[in-house]
C-alpha cells in the first residue's frame, strides 16, 4: 500500500529512512489506511501535505487517515534535537483537503486529551476533565465491575450462554447488509466476541471498545483470528471517553443487566450512540422491552420469610436476637430474586414498558417509571411483581429477538422477581393497579419501589371495595440468586419472542425434563390458564 519516499519535515530536519510497509509503526494489527501509534511522547510536525511524528511508549491511539500517500517510518532517536523517540512515522497526504482532514481530528484530539507541547500529559487515553461516568458511578463501583469483567471466567460465562451469543450471531449473520463495507463501533466489546462476528459479516472496520483488561485478551483473540482480526481495532477505554477518528454505520453492544438496566450500560450505549453513530446509523440491539406481571409463589414467599426466622432466638448463646428480627425480615424482602421460573405462576397477562435505543435520553434512563395494571386471570395471593426484558436487532433483512421470558430458553439474565412481604389477595377478573419505579444510583444500579393494589369484593365493594395496597423497596445490586441447574428447554431460534408457552407445551416440558432440572413444583395457587395469555400478549 505505502511507496517508499524521502520525507523530509521542513520544520525541523528529520532524519527520516524509509520503509514501504504501512504496517510498520505498531506491533499489531495495522490495517489499510490506518496508522497506529504509539504517543506518550507524540509530536506532530506538519508542513503542508507533510507529518512526522514521534512516538515512545506503548499506549495506542489510532488515526484513521484516510487515503494516504506515502507513509514512512523509523527508528532511532534524535538525539541532536533533544528529541529522543524509539519510531517515528511520516505521512504524506495526496492534497491539501486530507491534510487538513487529519490535522481536525488531531487538534480535537489534543484538545480532548490535553496533549500539550506534544505531550499527553496523562500518560494515557484518559480525559482530564471529568468524564461523565465519574460524575454519575462511584469510583469503588466501578473498579469492581471493571475488575469482574476483566476476567475471562466471566466473559465465558456470557460467551456460553448460547441463546444469547447465537442470537447476537444470527442477528449479525442474517443481516450482513447492515455489517458489509460499514464501519462498526462495539460497545464494550469484552472478548470482541461481536467485533469478531460483525468482521464475519464483512465490516470494513470495526473499533473495539473495552474499559476493562479483557481488552488486551481481546486484541489477543483478534490477533489469532488474522483474517477478520485486520479489520479490527481495539481501544481500551470507557465510551465516555475515547476519541474515535471517524463516525461508525452501526452500533453493536451487549449492555443489557438484569431487569435490563442494571448495571447502568445502557446509558453508555447511548452515549456512544450519540458520540459516534453517523445520523440514521443502525444499533444492534435497536429496542428493548421491560416485561412484568403479577404472579403467586407461595413456595418462594415461605422461603424469604423463614430466613429471618433465625432472629427470633431469644437465647441465642445467652444473647437475645429479636430486636433485628424485623430489620432481618424487611433486608431479605429487599433483595429482588433472580431466578428461572415456570410460567405457570404468573397471574395475569403481561404488560411491558418499552426503550427505543435510537431515540431515548440518556438521562431518562436515571429514572424509570411504570404505572402498572394487569387483570388477574386467577383468584390467587399475589406475592410480587416478575419482570423480564427482551431486545430487537431491526436489521434490514430480518428482524429478530432476544427474550428472557419465562419459559423461554432460560439465559443467563434468568428473570427478576419482586417479593411483597404482605402479599395481596385478587379474585379473577380483578383488576391489580400499581407502580415500578426505577431509581438510577451511583453503584451502577437501581433502587427499585414497587407499589401493587387491588379492590377487595365483599363487604364495602358497593362504594368501591376495600384497598389493599402492598409496597417493598429493593435494591437491583444486592440480588438473591436462587437458579439452580438451566432447564433443558429446546433451543429456540424464531423471529418472533415467545414469552409464553401454551400449556400444553409447559406440561410437554416437564415430561421431558428429570425431576431434578424442574426449578420448583408450581405453587398451588398457580391455576394460570396460559393460553389466554397468548390471545392477549
Ligand atoms: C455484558 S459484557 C459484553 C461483552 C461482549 N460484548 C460480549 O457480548 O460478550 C459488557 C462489557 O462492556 C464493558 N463495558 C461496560 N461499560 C463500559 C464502558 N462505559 N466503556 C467501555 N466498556 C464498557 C465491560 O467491561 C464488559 O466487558
Amino acid at each position: 500500500m505505502a511507496e517508499s519516499a524521502e520525507i523530509k519535515s521542513k520544520q525541523r530536519d528529520f532524519p527520516l529512512a524509509c520503509v514501504s510497509q504501512l504496517s510498520s509503526p505498531s506491533s499489531s494489527s495495522a490495517s489499510p489506511g490506518i496508522v497506529r501509534l504509539t504517543t506518550n511522547a507524540l509530536q506532530i510536525h506538519h508542513d503542508s501535505h507533510q507529518i512526522a511524528l514521534d512516538v515512545n511508549l506503548p499506549d495506542i491511539q489510532i488515526f484513521r487517515l484516510g487515503p494516504v500517500q506515502s507513509v514512512c517510518t523509523v527508528e532511532g532517536s534524535d538525539a541532536g534535537k533533544q528529541t529522543s523517540y524509539s519510531r517515528g512515522v511520516a505521512i504524506q497526504f495526496r492534497n491539501e483537503e486530507e491534510s487538513e482532514a487529519f490535522h481536525c481530528v488531531f487538534q480535537q484530539w489534543k484538545k480532548e486529551f490535553n496533549v500539550q507541547g506534544g505531550n499527553i500529559m496523562n500518560g494515557t487515553n484518559v480525559m482530564t476533565s471529568k468524564s461523565k461516568f465519574d460524575e454519575k458511578i462511584e469510583p469503588s463501583s466501578a473498579k469492581m465491575y471493571f475488575h469482574y469483567y476483566g476476567q475471562l471466567l466471566h466473559q465465558q460465562n456470557m460467551l456460553q450462554d448460547y441463546v444469547r451469543t447465537g442470537t447476537y450471531y444470527a442477528a449479525v449473520m442474517e443481516n450482513r447488509t447492515d455489517f458489509f463495507g460499514r464501519v462498526v463501533v462495539d460497545v464494550g466489546a469484552g472478548s470482541g466476541i461481536l467485533s469478531l462476528f460483525a468482521a464475519q459479516a464483512g465490516a470494513k472496520h470495526v473499533y473495539a471498545i473495552e474499559a476493562s483488561e479483557m481488552a488486551e485478551y481481546a486484541r489477543k483473540l483478534i490477533a489469532g483470528n488474522p483474517l477478520l482480526g485486520q479489520r479490527i481495532t481495539v481501544i481500551k477505554g470507557r465510551v465516555e471517553d475515547v476519541v474515535l477518528p471517524e463516525k461508525a454505520d452501526i452500533l453493536i453492544s451487549e449492555p443489557m443487566g438484569t431487569l435490563l438496566v442494571n448495571e447502568r450500560m445502557l446509558e453508555s450505549y447511548v452515549i456512544a450512540r450519540d458520540r459516534f453513530l453517523t445520523r440514521n446509523g443502525k444499533m444492534f440491539p435497536t429496542s428493548g422491552r421491560i416485561h412484568m406481571a403479577p404472579f403467586s409463589d407461595e413456595y418462594l414467599f415461605v422461603e424469604i420469610a423463614s430466613k429471618g426466622l433465625f432472629w427470633q432466638q431469644q437465647n441465642y448463646y445467652g444473647v437475645d436476637l429479636t430486636p433485628l428480627h424485623g430489620t432481618a425480615y424487611q433486608g431479605y424482602f429487599s433483595q429482588p430474586v433472580v431466578d428461572a421460573f415456570d410460567p405457570r405462576l404468573l397471574i395475569s397477562p403481561p404488560m411491558f414498558h418499552p426503550m427505543d435505543f435510537t431515540k431515548i435520553k440518556e438521562e431518562e434512563l436515571y429514572e424509570i417509571d411504570i404505572p402498572l395494571r394487569f387483570i388477574a386471570s386467577v383468584g390467587a395471593r399475589v406475592h410480587g411483581l416478575s419482570c423480564w426484558f427482551d431486545v430487537l436487532f431491526n436489521g434490514s433483512s430480518v428482524q429478530r429477538w432476544l427474550t428472557t421470558a419465562p419459559g423461554s430458553p432460560v439465559t443467563h439474565w434468568y428473570q427478576l422477581r419482586c417479593v411483597l412481604s404482605q402479599p395481596i389477595y385478587v379474585m379473577a377478573g380483578q383488576e391489580i393497579t400499581g407502580r415500578l419505579h426505577l431509581i438510577a444510583h451511583s453503584a451502577q444500579s437501581y433502587t427499585i419501589y414497587l407499589t401493587l393494589s387491588a379492590k377487595m369484593w365483599g363487604p364495602g365493594a358497593e362504594q368501591g371495595g376495600i384497598l389493599q395496597t402492598s409496597s417493598c423497596k429493593l435494591d437491583l445490586k444486592e440480588p438473591y440468586y436462587r437458579m439452580s441447574q438451566p432447564q433443558a428447554y429446546p433451543s429456540t431460534q424464531d423471529h418472533q419472542p415467545q414469552p409464553f408457552l401454551s400449556t400444553q407445551d409447559v406440561k410437554n416440558q416437564s415430561q421431558d425434563l428429570d425431576d431434578t432440572e424442574i426449578m420448583q413444583p408450581p405453587s398451588p395457587y398457580s391455576r394460570v390458564q396460559i393460553d389466554s395469555f397468548m390471545q392477549n400478549a
